[in-house]
């Protein structure tokens, strides 16, 4: 099985790529247009049998812990709407995108490959800005009652999608969404965890048979 491995930073998967596991990686820059753009052209001259996206994120819910790791199964670019009056619409809501039209399905870009492990599977939403404004993160909570935050998992799920590749989005908890204060947060744990996850997962793909 041919996997490729993606992350925003090379040190969130700093002790995955030490171990040199004959998997190739692709490091894309944080935010949503540095994967789109980077793992696009990758895919297009590169095939694959599974691309696992795996990197560290905020939390909403006080019943994720920090240092836990999750799959997303529905992710959405969160931010990409219109204010109007003081009110938020995302795209779906004002029209401009159907909800089931490809990749969407029901508003979200739906990741319907399943794997047999341990881990829960949530919902995410995808930001180009993070912010402590408690605001934003009620407002967010509201409209799509996510689990977790990050900063490409929807354009990872895009990508995938359109080009119609299986895929992973792997994600361990770093942070309470809002919360800027960086001592406050676990990379450390976050990515000890991550990195163990995605060892196993891929031990495990690498034993199925295609
Ligand atoms: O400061 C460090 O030591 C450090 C080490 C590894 C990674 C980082 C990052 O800041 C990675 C940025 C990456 O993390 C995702 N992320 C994490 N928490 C959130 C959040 O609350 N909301 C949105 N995104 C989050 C995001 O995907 C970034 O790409 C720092």
């Amino acid at each position: 099985m041919k996997i490729l491995v993606v992350a925003a930073t090379a040190m969130e998967i700093a002790p995955f790529i030490a171990q040199q596991n004959n998997v190739e990686v692709l490091i894309t820059g944080v935010g949503a247009p540095a994967c789109m753009y980077k793992l696009t052209q990758h895919l297009l001259t590169q095939q694959y049998n599974m691309v696992i996206q795996a990197g560290i994120a905020g939390t909403f819910k006080n019943s994720i812990a920090l240092g836990d790791t999750v799959l997303v199964k529905n992710d959405v670019f969160a931010d990409l709407g219109i204010y109007e009056r003081d009110q938020f619409f995302t795209l779906f809501e004002k029209g401009f995108i159907a909800a089931d039209e490809q990749p969407y399905k029901n508003g979200w870009l739906h990741n319907h490959y399943n794997i047999d492990v341990n881990l829960p599977w949530v919902n995410a939403i995808t930001v180009n800005t993070v912010s402590d404004q408690i605001t934003q993160t009620n407002l967010f909570l509201k409209k799509f009652d996510a689990d977790i935050e990050t900063m490409e998992g929807a354009a990872f799920h895009y990508v995938c999608l359109q080009q119609q590749i299986p895929f992973l989005q792997l994600r361990s908890i770093s942070n309470y969404v809002g919360e800027r204060v960086k001592t406050n947060w676990k990379i450390k744990e976050s990515i000890t965890s991550l990195n163990h996850h995605l060892q196993q997962i891929i031990t495990q793909l690498q034993s199925t048979p295609l």
